[in-house]
Order: structure tokens, then C-alpha cells, then sequence
């Protein structure tokens, strides 16, 4: 399988003025994601899992090391040096990314956050409406909320219209931060059907789970971080 993410040596620090220390998120972070895989990453809370999605999303701007990248916009990509304007068309168009947070924003709906994301990818307002219909409905988000603002929306509704917002687009790499945390069984199983689909249609991702009997059943390999460090990586 062609690589998709050759991540070498990834390290990221954070200096804290305050009290003049430095902090270490990760370091020595090195592996390869291939297209159609998935890896999950396990470790300790603050281990430095999430550091490693944060960087490949570029929220936070590596201290040290390589994320090359083939994209489809810009060809061989350094995630940690490319410029603000390919990272955010690369955001736009490729890297999906889910976590428990939702970013809102004011006066749009759930239906129109997801319907957004598909008019970004050139779907035309009817198109986008009506694949976002088929998404939340997937997602199990009922229907009366679909028109209403996400701010109130409870952990697990937010965590749900992530998925759909993300997911919706097919992307070509998709980071998922505990994608499965507050959902019911039943909506987990939805999450682990839309994972499987996206697979299939080639998506790679890179997942943080702390339900290990779920991420057993859908990734392909897994690495565990220890301290900043991550361990030699056992295959699934
Ligand atoms: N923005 C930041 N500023 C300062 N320190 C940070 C920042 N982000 C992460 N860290 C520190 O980096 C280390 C790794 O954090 P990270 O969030 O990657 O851990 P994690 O393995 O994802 O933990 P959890 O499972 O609890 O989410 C922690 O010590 C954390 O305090």
C-alpha cells in the first residue's frame, strides 16, 4: 500500500513563560500510515496522544522532526513546514478531524454545520442538504434538532454531529480523538459501521480510544505511547 503519512522523529514542546519550564508533549515520534490503514494509539492519559493528532492537524506547530504528507492539492507535503494557506486547503479538503469538542459557531444549525462541510467539497446547496439529512440520520441525532443551534447540545449530540461533519466529507486522512466517548452502544455501533464504509472507500485515520475493545475491532495496527515516547507497535 502507498504511504500516505511518514511521520519521523515528531517531537513537540511547549515553553511555559509563566514559570520558565518547559513542558514535553512528545518526542522521538516515528511511524508510517499507509492509504486505507488504520492506526490506533493507545498510552496513559497525557502520554502525548492527542499531541501527535494535534500536529498532524497542525493546531500545534511541531518543535522538531517530519510529517510528510502526499496530498492531492500540493503533492509531498511537510505538515510541520508547509504554509498557512496549503494547511488550511489541506484542512478544507483532506484531513478530517474529530474530537469531543465541538467548535460552534453562532446562529447555524446542526444540518447547516454538516451541509457547510459538503458545500466546501463543490456540492451544490441541495445536494449538500440532503446528504447531510442521510448523515445526522445515521448519526441518530433526532431529527428536532436538526434546525437547531448546536451550542446546547449535550456531550454525546456534539460529539455526534462531529462524526457528521467530518465523516460527511470522505476525507482522505480522518484524526479521531475518542470518537466513541459518552455514546450509548447503539451509537457506537453506527460510528464503527461509518468507519468501516470510509475504509472501504479508502480513507486512512488515526484514532485515540480509551474503549479498547472497540478500537480492537476496527484498526490494522496499533502503537502505544509511554511518557512522550512511543513503543514498538504491535500489529492488531
Ligand atoms: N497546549 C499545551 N500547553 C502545554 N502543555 C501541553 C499542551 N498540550 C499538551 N500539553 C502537555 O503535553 C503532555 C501530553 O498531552 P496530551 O494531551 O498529548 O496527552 P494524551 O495522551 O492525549 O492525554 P489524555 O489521554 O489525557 O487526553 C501533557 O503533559 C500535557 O500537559
Amino acid at each position: 500500500m502507498p504511504e500516505l503519512l511518514k511521520i519521523q522523529n515528531l517531537e513537540k514542546s511547549f515553553y511555559m513563560h509563566h514559570f520558565d519550564k518547559t513542558i514535553q508533549g512528545c518526542s522521538g515520534v516515528s511511524f508510517t500510515l499507509n492509504q486505507g490503514e488504520f492506526i490506533g494509539i493507545t498510552g496513559k492519559s497525557g502520554a502525548g496522544k492527542s499531541t501527535i493528532l494535534r500536529s498532524v492537524y497542525r493546531t500545534y506547530l511541531p518543535t522538531a522532526g517530519s510529517l510528510i504528507y502526499q496530498s492531492d492539492q500540493f503533492g509531498e507535503v511537510d505538515l510541520a513546514t508547509a504554509s498557512e494557506r496549503e494547511i488550511l486547503a489541506i484542512r478544507r479538503h483532506e484531513i478530517g478531524y474529530v474530537s469531543q469538542f465541538l467548535k460552534v459557531m453562532p446562529r447555524v444549525t446542526a444540518i447547516e454545520v454538516v451541509q457547510k462541510a459538503l458545500v466546501e467539497m463543490h456540492y451544490t446547496r441541495e445536494e449538500a442538504k440532503e446528504e447531510a439529512k442521510k448523515m445526522l440520520t445515521h448519526f441518530q441525532l433526532s431529527q428536532s434538532l436538526w434546525d437547531a443551534y448546536p451550542q446546547t447540545f449535550s456531550g454525546g449530540e456534539k460529539l455526534r454531529l462531529n462524526l457528521a461533519q467530518a465523516m460527511v466529507k470522505k476525507p482522505k486522512l480522518l484524526l479521531l480523538d475518542e470518537p466513541t466517548a459518552s455514546l450509548d452502544a447503539a451509537t457506537k455501533e453506527s460510528v464503527k459501521d461509518m468507519i468501516v464504509q470510509l475504509k472501504e472507500e479508502g480513507t486512512s485515520m488515526l484514532g485515540i480510544f480509551h474503549d479498547l475493545e472497540f478500537m480492537e475491532s476496527v484498526i490494522d495496527q496499533q502503537y502505544n505511547m509511554k511518557q512522550g515516547m512511543m513503543e514498538e507497535g504491535v500489529e492488531a
